[in-house]
């Protein structure tokens, strides 16, 4: 069975509504990856090992059978990191592989990074931080100032209330943001509460939300986004449904604050969906779930967010960190 027969399944099949759609897509992906982490096919070696210290909730999405067997038939061998003991304890691995580290695992990580240079640890520690908050994430993409005649890439403006919720509807007036706003935990550390999100009408009802939070004005982008996956140089594409716009009206005859679900997820593909040719033609963004090649043993980040572009009146489009 060839590489694409085994992959496909598992992709496609997965549950989750990979990425991916045909096989030569995945084949390619994947020998990019496998690139990316320093991974030859053939192996030149009997097999690699994979350390991995994630949530068990990661793990379910994530690591499923049909992706171990999948990476066991290619000599790829996923094995769990004991997140109490030190990591020079354990091993031997090729790769170390995690997401939201606690503090104990952590400082493991930086003593094993210096005593073992060999080993490819992605997404170090120290180096995806700032990730795990949603104003410092989105700051590397404002510090960017990118804007060319495409377009600019940008962030929605945004405030940060750290406690004393009182207080939003008077700094929102003294910020200037426009309603609506959307409402976001601070934190991004994966949890499912990290992933509450409201949508406010008006801004008197902001009192209701709990801080530490971060509101963004909401941008209007034709209720579709695209979710770019990078590993190293291997780059995906995933369009994905996404909130609404909401007009004028709509917001007149909206009070309060709404909860809303988790939009862009996997089962909400748009690929195949007939999309309005204005919004098709001109959008072209996403959450970027980025391991920029920096991950492979050098400073790097990740980031994981959704990425709005819309075109605008002077017909360029602005893509928009949110
Ligand atoms: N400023 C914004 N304007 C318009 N829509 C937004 C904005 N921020 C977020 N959204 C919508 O909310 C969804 C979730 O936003 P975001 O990605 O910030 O949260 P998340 O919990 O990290 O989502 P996920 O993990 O599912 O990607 C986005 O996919 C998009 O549909
Ligand atoms: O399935 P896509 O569209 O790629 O969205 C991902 C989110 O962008 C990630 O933020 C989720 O991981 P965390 O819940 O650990 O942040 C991740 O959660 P998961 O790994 O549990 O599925 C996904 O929801």
């Amino acid at each position: 069975m060839g590489l694409q027969e085994e992959i496909v399944p598992y992709v496609n099949g997965g549950g989750g509504g990979g990425p991916y759609n045909d096989k030569e897509e995945v084949e390619d992906t994947v020998m990019d990856v496998s690139a990316a982490l320093g991974i030859g096919f053939p192996l030149q070696r009997k097999h690699v090992i994979v350390g991995y210290a994630l949530t068990s909730k990661k793990i379910k999405s994530f690591l499923q059978p049909k992706l171990e067997g999948l990476a066991r038939n290619k000599g790829i061998l996923f094995v769990a990191i004991d997140q109490s003991r030190p990591l020079s304890d354990q091993g031997p691995f090729d790769i170390v592989l995690h997401k939201h580290l606690h503090t104990t695992l952590a400082f493991f990580f930086q003593d094993y990074r210096k005593t073992h240079p060999e080993v490819t640890v992605l997404d170090p520690p120290d180096a995806i931080q700032h990730l795990h908050n949603r104003q410092s994430m989105l700051q590397c993409v404002a510090d960017m100032n990118l804007s060319t005649s495409y377009g600019k890439v940008d962030v929605p403006r945004q405030l940060v209330i750290k406690k004393d919720a009182s207080s939003i509807p008077d700094a929102v007036t003294k910020a200037g943001l426009t309603l609506p706003l959307v409402a976001k935990p601070l934190v991004a550390d994966g949890s499912a509460k990290s992933h509450e999100l409201s949508l406010a009408y008006d801004q008197y009802s902001l009192r209701k939300l709990e801080p530490p939070l971060v509101l963004q004005e909401f941008i209007n982008h034709g209720g579709v986004l695209f979710k770019v996956y990078i590993v190293g140089e291997a780059i995906k594409v995933v369009r994905r449904f996404s909130l609404p716009d909401v007009c004028k009206r709509e917001l007149a005859n909206n009070a309060g604050v709404c909860r809303f679900p988790r939009v862009s997820c996997a089962a909400a593909s748009a690929d195949d969906a007939d999309l309005d040719p204005v919004i098709a033609g001109e959008l072209f963004c996403s959450s970027m779930i980025l391991l920029d090649d920096s991950s492979i043993n050098k400073p790097c980040c990740v980031s994981d967010k959704s990425l709005l572009i819309y075109s605008n009146p002077d017909r360029a489009s602005t893509a928009t960190f949110a």
